[in-house]
C-alpha cells in the first residue's frame, strides 16, 4: 500500500529503515503528501527518497516555479505521479492550466516529447484517493491514468473535464451523418458500421476489473452523461440509421456438391436423350422405390442406361499423368541432343542438294490452317512467313508447340519416359494423354552424309550393339547415337504413332505423332519401321505382340505375294486405263464413263486441278515456275485417284500420308535376324520411307548387316512429286502402306511394274 502511494507520488517506493516502524513510514508519506516534503527534508531524509533521478529533479524544478516541463516520454505511472508531485500543486499556488492543455498533453497515446502538465490533480484528489486507498477499498487492477477522467469537484460547482476525444468523435459522427444522405446503400451500411463503432467507443468500454469499486458509480455517472450529451449530438445530425438487427441477414449458400455429386443440379428423373422442354413436360417417375435410388452417385449422364444395360470397356480419365516410380532400370548415358546437328559437310551438301522449297498458305483466320491448308498438305509447318493468319489462328505449328510445352521443362510437358521391355530392350512409354495426331517428340541427332556415315559404322560403331541410323534427307542420315528419348522407340505392326517427316523453316525434321485414337496414359510409344524386305532373310523377328503382327520388322515376303495377287491378275489392266482416262479428263476435259466409285473422285480431282491451275496462273510466276506448278497439281490428281482405288480395293479409306517406298530389290542375300560375324548386318528404319541396308557390317542381333552396297532411291510425298527415282527399273515395287481399315498384317499392297510406269 505504501509502495502505492509512493508510485502515485513519482518515487520509487523507499526501502523502509530497519528502525522505522510501519506506522512512521506511512506518516512519513502522509507528510509528503501535504505539502510539508520540502526540498531540505528532501535533502535532509535521502532515505525516504530514493533518487531515481527524474522524479527528484523534476521536484526540484517545479520548486523554482516552473509550470512546465520537457521531458522524453515515460510510463503513464511514473509520468502522472510526477505531476502530482509539485509542490505549489500541492499547496494550491499554482494556478490550473487550461482544459485543454490538461488531460490532452498528458495523454500517454502521445508520442515524442511531452510537454508536462502539473496540474492534473489536485491535492484534494490526490488525498481522496490515498485514503481511498488506505481504507482498503482499493483494487489491485486500480491504475492511476484509469482515475483521468474522473469528474473533478472544484470550487465553482461541479466541473468536468470536456475530453477532447469526445470532440472528435463528435465531429467525426456529424461528418459520417451527413455522408449518409448521399451514399448508396452499400456505403451507408459501412458508414452505420462506422457509427456503431462510435457509439461503443464513446460508450463504457473500460474493463471493470482496472477501476476502483467507489469510483464506479461516478465513472457510470459520467460516462451516461456523455452517452446522453452524444446521442443528443448524433439525433441532431443523423438521420436515423436502420438499426442492425431489421436488417436481414444474407444466408450462406449451403455446399449442394457434397452431397449430390459431380451432376449437382442434374434432377435424376433427367432423360438425357430428351430435349429440356420434353423433361420437363414429363410426369413425375411413380416408381415405388425411389428412396432406394442412388443419390449419392448419380449415374454418367449421356451413358448411364445404355452402360447398365449393354455394358462397355472404358478407361476411367483420372489417369492423366503417371510416372513410372523412380528406381527403374536406366539405359546407359547417351550423349543427348533437342536439335539437328549438320556435321562435317553436311550442311553445305544438303543446301546445295535440297533446292529452295517454299510453300505458302491460303488460309484464313475463320478456317484456321487444317486439313485444306496447302502447307500441312505439303508437310511444310506454318510460320509467320508462310502463313498470313498468325500463330493464334493457325493450327498448323505443331514442332512450334513441342517446343513451347518443353521449354517449361517438367515430366508431365514432356510426357514421354524411357522404360525397360521384357524382349525389345528399351522402350518409350507415354506418361500423360495425347491427343489423336499431336506432336509428342522430335527425333534428333546428328545429321551426316553417307560418307560419314560409313566412315562411322566402320570405326566408331565397329563393336555397337545397336545403331540409332535413320535415312533422313537428301541422303543425309541422321545418327541418334547422340539424340532425343525417341531413338528408344519400338516397332509396332499396329503402331500408335507415327513418325513423320516435316519442314520446318526450310529444314527437314522428324517427329512422333500420336496416332488416330490419341495415347492413354502409360501406352509403349511404338511406330511402323517399315522396313523394306529385300529379302526373305533380311528380317528381325518382331515381338510387338499386335494381334496381327508381321512377325518381322518388315512385311512378310508371303503376305507381298498375297497383297500383290489381286491387283497383278484383275485389277491390272482396269487400273491402268482408269488411270489414263484420270489424266484425260484433267487435261482434255473429256467426259467418260467411269466405275460410279470413282467417279466422285475424279469429280472433286478435277475441280482440285482447276484450283490448282487457276492459282498456278495468279501466281506472278515465272513461266517454268507455272509450269513445274501445273505439272505438281496434275500428279497430285493422280495420286488421289489412285488412293480411291485403292480404297476400293481394300474396302477402307487409307490413311491420308501414304507412304511410298520404291526400292531394288537387290540379288544379294542379307542375313538373317540374330546372325552374327562377317554375315551379321545392320539396316537402317525410318519414318515410313525408307530402310538402307549399306554396306557389309559387323552387326549384332538387331541389326543384320547387308553384304553388299545397294542403291536405293527413297521418294517421299514431296520428293515425288519433284524427282522421279533414277534407280528404279523392272524389279521395282512400289510399297503401299496399310489402310486405316485394313486388317493388319493384310496391309502391304504392292503393285507391279507396269502399274508403276503409270506413276512415273
Ligand atoms: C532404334 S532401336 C529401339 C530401341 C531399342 N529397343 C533399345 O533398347 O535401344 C531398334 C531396335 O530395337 C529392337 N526392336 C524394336 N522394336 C522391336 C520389335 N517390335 N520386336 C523386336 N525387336 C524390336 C530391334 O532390335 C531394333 O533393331
Amino acid at each position: 500500500m505504501l509502495s502505492f502511494l509512493q508510485e502515485r507520488l513519482g518515487r520509487s517506493p523507499p526501502k523502509p529503515q530497519k528502525n522505522m516502524t510501519r506506522q512512521e513510514t506511512i506518516v512519513s508519506a502522509f507528510n509528503r503528501i501535504n505539502g510539508r516534503n520540502s526540498s531540505q527534508e528532501a535533502s535532509t531524509t535521502p532515505s525516504l527518497t530514493t533518487a531515481t533521478s527524474m522524479t527528484d529533479s523534476s521536484s526540484e524544478l517545479t520548486d523554482s516555479s516552473a509550470k512546465k516541463d520537457i521531458c522524453t516520454r515515460t510510463s503513464k505511472r511514473s509520468r502522472t505521479s510526477i505531476g502530482s508531485y509539485n509542490e505549489n500543486v500541492l499547496s494550491g499556488q499554482l494556478s490550473r492550466l487550461s482544459r485543454k492543455q490538461g488531460p490532452e498533453k498528458s495523454n500517454a497515446n502521445q508520442h515524442g516529447p511531452i510537454v508536462r502538465d502539473e496540474d492534473n490533480y489536485t491535492q484534494e484528489r490526490l488525498l481522496q484517493e490515498g485514503v481511498q486507498a488506505l481504507d482498503g477499498d482499493w483494487d489491485l487492477g486500480a491504475m492511476p491514468g484509469e482515475n483521468l477522467n474522473l469528474p473533478i469537484k472544484e470550487e465553482g460547482g461541479v466541473q468536468r473535464r470536456r475530453s477532447t476525444r469526445l470532440d472528435m468523435l463528435e465531429n467525426a459522427s456529424s461528418v459520417m451523418a451527413k455522408t449518409t444522405g448521399v451514399l448508396g446503400k452499400r456505403g451507408r451500411e459501412t458508414v452505420e458500421a462506422g457509427m456503431e463503432k462510435l457509439h461503443s467507443l464513446t460508450g463504457a468500454n473500460k474493463r471493470s476489473s482496472l477501476r476502483p469499486r467507489q469510483a464506479e458509480k461516478v465513472i457510470a455517472e459520467g460516462r451516461a452523461a456523455k452517452r446522453a450529451r452524444f446521442s443528443e449530438v448524433s439525433k441532431r445530425e443523423e438521420p436515423s440509421p436502420e438499426p442492425l438487427s431489421n436488417r436481414k441477414s444474407v444466408k450462406k449458400p449451403s455446399k449442394l456438391w457434397l452431397s449430390q455429386g459431380l451432376y449437382v443440379g442434374q434432377h435424376p428423373e433427367f432423360d438425357p436423350r430428351l430435349t429440356e422442354t420434353k423433361n420437363k413436360m414429363k410426369k413425375p417417375s411413380t416408381k415405388p422405390n425411389q428412396s432406394s435410388r442412388n443419390r449419392a452417385m448419380p449415374l454418367p449422364m449421356f451413358a448411364g442406361e445404355r452402360t447398365l444395360e449393354k455394358g462397355r470397356d472404358f478407361k476411367l480419365p483420372f489417369d492423366v499423368f503417371s510416372p513410372l516410380p523412380p528406381g527403374q532400370p536406366k539405359p546407359d548415358e547417351w550423349k543427348k541432343t533437342h536439335k539437328n546437328i549438320f556435321i562435317g559437310d553436311a550442311a553445305d551438301i544438303w543446301k546445295k542438294a535440297k533446292p529452295q522449297e517454299y510453300s505458302t498458305c491460303e488460309c484464313t483466320p475463320e478456317t484456321g490452317c487444317g486439313e485444306d491448308c496447302h502447307n500441312r498438305f505439303m508437310l511444310y509447318e506454318c510460320d509467320d512467313n508462310n502463313c498470313k493468319i498468325g500463330a493464334d489462328h493457325c493450327t498448323n505449328r505443331a514442332f512450334a508447340d513441342l517446343r513451347k510445352r518443353c521449354k517449361a521443362g517438367g515430366k508431365y510437358r514432356i510426357g514421354v519416359e524411357v522404360m525397360k521391355t521384357i524382349d525389345r530392350g528399351y522402350g518409350v512409354r507415354s506418361n500423360r494423354t495425347f491427343e489423336p495426331n499431336q506432336i509428342i517428340v522430335e527425333y534428333t541427332g546428328e545429321i551426316i552424309t553417307q560418307d560419314e556415315c560409313d566412315d562411322r559404322m566402320n570405326k566408331r560403331y565397329k563393336d555397337a550393339e545397336c545403331y540409332y541410323l535413320m535415312d533422313f534427307d537428301q541422303s543425309m542420315v541422321l545418327d541418334a547415337t547422340r539424340g532425343s528419348i525417341a531413338r528408344f522407340i519400338n516397332h509396332s505392326c499396329a503402331p500408335n504413332c507415327r513418325m513423320i517427316k516435316w519442314t520446318v523453316s526450310g529444314k527437314p525434321r522428324m517427329a512422333l505423332f500420336a496416332g488416330d485414337n490419341g495415347i492413354m496414359t502409360g501406352e509403349e510409344l511404338t511406330y511402323d519401321y517399315n522396313f523394306d524386305p529385300f529379302s526373305a532373310k533380311n528380317v528381325q523377328e518382331c515381338r510387338c505382340g499386335a494381334e496381327g503382327c508381321r512377325g518381322v520388322l518388315g512385311p512378310k515376303p508371303k503376305e507381298i505375294k498375297e497383297a500383290l495377287r489381286p491387283i497383278a491378275t484383275g485389277g491390272k489392266r482396269k487400273l491402268q486405263q482408269v488411270m489414263e482416262d484420270a489424266v484425260e479428263t484433267v487435261t482434255k476435259k473429256r467426259k467418260i464413263a467411269v466405275p460410279s466409285s470413282v467417279k466422285s473422285a475424279f469429280a472433286n480431282v478435277k475441280a482440285q486441278t482447276r484450283r490448282r491451275l487457276s492459282q498456278a496462273s495468279a501466281l506472278t510466276a515465272t513461266l517454268p515456275q507455272k509450269e513445274k506448278l501445273m505439272k505438281k497439281a496434275s500428279e497430285r490428281s493422280l495420286r488421289e485417284v489412285n488412293r480411291k482405288i485403292i480404297e476400293e480395293k481394300l474396302g477402307g479409306k487409307m490413311r491420308r500420308r501414304t507412304m511410298i517406298t520404291y526400292s531394288k530389290q537387290c540379288s544379294s542375300v542379307l542375313t538373317s535376324n540374330g546372325a552374327k560375324g562377317k554375315d551379321a548386318g545392320r539396316r537402317r528404319h525410318s519414318s515410313g520411307s525408307l530402310v538402307v541396308d549399306r554396306e557389309t557390317k559387323k552387326g549384332s542381333d538387331h541389326h543384320p548387316v547387308k553384304k553388299e552396297k545397294q542403291e536405293i532411291r527413297v521418294i517421299s510425298k514431296i520428293d515425288s512429286v519433284e524427282k522421279k527415282p533414277v534407280s528404279v527399273d523392272a524389279n521395282v515395287v512400289r510399297t503401299v502402306r496399310r489402310s486405316e481399315r485394313g486388317t493388319p498384317g493384310k496391309t502391304i499392297f504392292v503393285i507391279g511394274d507396269d502399274e508403276f510406269k503409270g506413276w512415273r
